[in-house]
């Protein structure tokens, strides 16, 4: 056990989340408008950190990307040019909550001129992408969805967001001064190990993921990802869906959840409209890297690959060949 006065180096005090698990549906004013009334209401519980789904304020569907995208820069954008990013400041603002925006379809345009013809050129690029925004409504970070949805499993589900969708290219780390540093990421990034290791040695205490998983692979692996990436890094996961609506052309999961660094679910959703709130603490995270040491186990001597690609030439040049 950690003594209670152990400080956590990642989480400066115990904190409070909220996934909002938002039944959403094709008007997009209504869709805001009701995540500002379920914000208001995870506020309400003393949460200081809210979570908004991934695409919240549309219907999830690739046929859907081009038509609800809003124009997000240069930032800021303008009510007409988004009025969810204003939407999602005053959220945040008049709670006085850090808000993980869930995601929205974003569209970027870029004009450039041709080298042929010499006309001007427009192109138009679409993400999904997620906002966080500071407890006075300043926006802290944007995350572009890194890995597309792209599967096909027979009989069951095809879906492939790079049909539309152009993929983002960082790793998202958020500061909330007052508690630590949060990894954000959106759905199937859940999959991919990596960016979350790289977010947990970058020092989060918390991975969260907008997400809407499905009604195949959400029963199988959505609670599973959430845990395994909790257990891998020892820090605490949110995973926030809509709400299920057997009415839309894609139905989501639900089961909203927190995890805790030991892979507990501390809370999970059915598939209906709701909050699930959990406390984080920064103990919990302490307590589980001491009791489980990987973070000093690690023998990166023998999987040389997953060091960052300088270091890896490095050690190419002084410590011996690359085997697969
Ligand atoms: N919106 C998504 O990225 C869905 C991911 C998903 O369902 C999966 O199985 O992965």
């Amino acid at each position: 056990m950690a003594s209670s006065t152990t400080p956590s180096p990642v989480l400066k005090r115990p904190v409070k989340i909220a996934c909002v698990q938002l039944a959403t549906g094709p008007d997009k004013t209504a869709n805001l408008r009701r995540a500002a009334d379920k914000v208001r209401e995870a506020a309400a519980t003393g949460a200081k950190i809210v979570v908004l789904p991934e695409c919240f304020n549309s219907p999830y569907g690739c046929d859907y990307f081009p038509s609800y995208a809003e124009t997000l820069l240069p930032s800021p954008p303008t009510p007409a040019q988004s009025p969810s990013f204003h939407a999602l400041s005053a959220m945040a603002r008049d709670n006085g909550v850090y808000l993980i925006g869930g995601s929205i379809p974003e569209v970027a345009t870029t004009t450039t001129t041709s080298p042929s013809t010499g006309q001007a050129e427009t192109k138009q690029t679409y993400y999904n992408t997620s906002l966080t925004f500071s407890p006075t409504g300043a926006l802290l970070a944007t995350h572009r969805k890194v890995h597309l949805f792209d599967i096909s499993i027979p009989g069951r589900i095809t879906f492939r967001e790079s049909d539309v969708l152009s993929p983002g290219n960082k790793v998202t780390l958020v500061e909330l001064p007052e508690y630590g540093l949060v990894g954000v990421a959106i759905c199937y990034d859940v999959r991919f190990p990596e960016l979350a290791t790289i977010a947990a040695r970058r020092g989060c205490f918390a991975l969260v993921y907008p997400g809407a998983f499905n009604l195949t692979t959400g029963p199988l692996h959505w609670r599973l990802l959430g845990r395994a990436r909790a257990v891998d890094n020892q820090l605490y996961v949110a995973l926030c869906s809509p709400a299920r609506d057997l009415s839309a052309g894609y139905h989501a999961w639900g089961h909203s959840l927190v995890v805790d660094p030991m892979a507990e679910v501390l809370v999970e959703a059915g598939e209906e409209e709701t909050i699930v709130v959990a406390e984080l603490d920064g103990e919990k995270i302490e307590e589980a890297r001491k009791g489980i040491p990987l973070r000093n186990q690690r023998r990166f001597d023998v999987y040389p690959d997953m060091l960052p690609p300088t270091s890896w030439r490095l050690w190419q040049s002084t410590c011996g060949q690359k085997t697969v």
